[in-house]
């Protein structure tokens, strides 16, 4: 357990974000099931694309890292047995690999750590055992699967996670026939299954959007391609959060035509009144006066609204975030853990079924926020320490490492200044 504490500083430079765990996750599967040679880079080895690579070699493909470039090696993958695939504390590692080791026709033994035995998988309880793959669970995890995953149609709600439907899209096209994805409820999340749409092109594999939600042809084959990573636009808005306060931060390594929904940021940046620049691979945001309140439907972007909650405080007047009932089911209870770590460095959020309500005061006090083991929770109370008058610790910080472990060294980069005060 790391306890930082954060000496309040504005930040100003340059920082380059780390490679898209989105991304990332879906490049590997794709090249894993290639089943050749593939190279993937740049990658950045957080706890959840660990997860995600002992998952690949798991099905038995073999991995190297050297520098920042993953090859996978899958032409000797498995058809038969039994795997166990430690999903460690990553949602989108065991949406994606449920459906994926059930259409190789693996036995799977899944297992996870943190909250994600927690997290909901009823989705795949309720579709599985009707499409050939039998499921023992006494509710989440573990789980065993066995069987192999036939084609046909599968419906679901669009608004538990976009993971079933990334799960289901990486898979079906490995099946003797044809299937359907009927969205039985629209689609939240959309940004994240166009990158998996996108990613899946890449390799040669095709789905087809309709009025229904997806269409999906069998017999399709992945075919090995060496993959560039996009930069994470989900990380970089905690640092265009921390340009808006105050400062001036030039963000690189990021495309601003990249499918994920998570650049929405710098619409959002904009309208709570901070002045962004946008480049060819880098956003500059710069403060220009005092930031104003504003409305923010989360539905398409739910990772962005712990920091979106922070830069609320740090506006005047309200910020409402609606539409946001799934956060209570990612590592943490966000909405929750969101309202409490604000709260306890003195500002004004009120937690609503679907959401927040934050009286933004332009500052906060500072003091102890709870990172509750949620990477997210921990990156935007390290912002929120920005716009305090006294020093603010924050709790739980190694709980970065699931997604962005260089998060501190970057902060420092930037003037951050921060100091292990308990590392046990
Ligand atoms: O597919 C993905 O890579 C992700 C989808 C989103 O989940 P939901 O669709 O459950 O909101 C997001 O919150 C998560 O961090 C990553
Ligand atoms: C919710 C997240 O990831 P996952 O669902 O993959 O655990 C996240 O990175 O914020």
């Amino acid at each position: 357990m790391t306890t930082v504490q954060i000496t309040p500083a504005k930040l100003k430079g340059t920082v380059t974000i780390p490679a898209s765990k989105s991304d990332c996750h879906r490049a590997i599967i794709c090249a894993t099931l290639s089943m050749g040679k593939c190279t993937i880079s740049p990658i950045t080895l957080s706890q959840d694309i660990e997860a995600t690579i002992s998952c690949v070699n798991a099905l038995g493909a073999k991995t190297e890292v050297k520098g920042d470039t993953l090859t996978i090696d899958s032409s000797h993958l498995f058809s038969s047995g039994r795997g166990t695939f430690d999903c460690c504390e990553s949602g989108s590692t065991l949406r994606f690999f449920i459906p994926v080791v059930s259409a190789l026709g693996i036995s799977g033994h899944f297992v996870g750590k943190g909250r994600l035995p927690q997290r909901p998988i009823g989705i795949y309880l309720d579709l599985l055992p009707t499409h050939g793959v039998e499921c023992e669970t006494e509710g989440g995890l573990p789980l065993d699967t066995k069987g192999k995953l036939q084609s046909g149609t599968y419906s679901l709600p669009g608004n538990v996670s976009s993971q079933f439907v990334t799960g289901l899209l990486l898979a079906l096209p490995l099946l003797d026939g044809d299937s359907k994805i009927v969205l039985t409820s629209p689609l939240e999340s959309v940004g994240y299954v166009n990158m998996t749409i996108d990613t899946m092109k890449r390799f040669g594999v095709t789905v087809e959007e309709t009025e229904y939600g997806y269409f999906v042809k069998g017999n399709q084959h992945y075919t090995p391609h060496d993959y560039t990573v996009q930069g994470d636009w989900s990380q970089a808005a905690f640092f265009m959060v921390a340009g808006a306060f105050g400062g001036e931060i030039t963000v690189k390594g990021i495309d601003p035509n990249s499918t994920q929904g998570d650049r929405e940021i710098c619409n959002l940046i904009k309208k709570f009144g901070a002045d962004i620049e946008i480049g060819t691979d880098f956003v500059k945001v710069k403060n220009k006066g005092d930031l104003r309140g504003i409305n923010i439907d989360a539905s398409q972007i739910p990772d962005l609204v712990p920091v979106l909650a922070v830069c609320g405080s740090g506006a005047y007047g309200v910020t409402k975030i609606y539409n946001a009932e799934r956060l209570r089911i990612k590592e943490s209870d966000r909405l929750k853990t969101t309202c409490e770590a604000i709260n306890n460095l003195g500002g004004m959020v009120a937690e609503v079924d679907d959401g927040l309500i934050i009286q933004g005061a332009g500052m906060l006090n500072g003091g102890k926020a709870e990172g509750c083991n949620d990477h997210r929770i921990v990156m935007a109370s390290a912002v929120a320490s920005i716009i305090s008058r006294n020093k603010v610790t924050v709790t739980d910080a190694q709980a970065i490492n699931k997604s962005y472990p260089n998060f501190f060294e970057d902060f420092k980069k930037l003037g951050g200044n921060v100091n292990v005060i308990n590392n046990r």
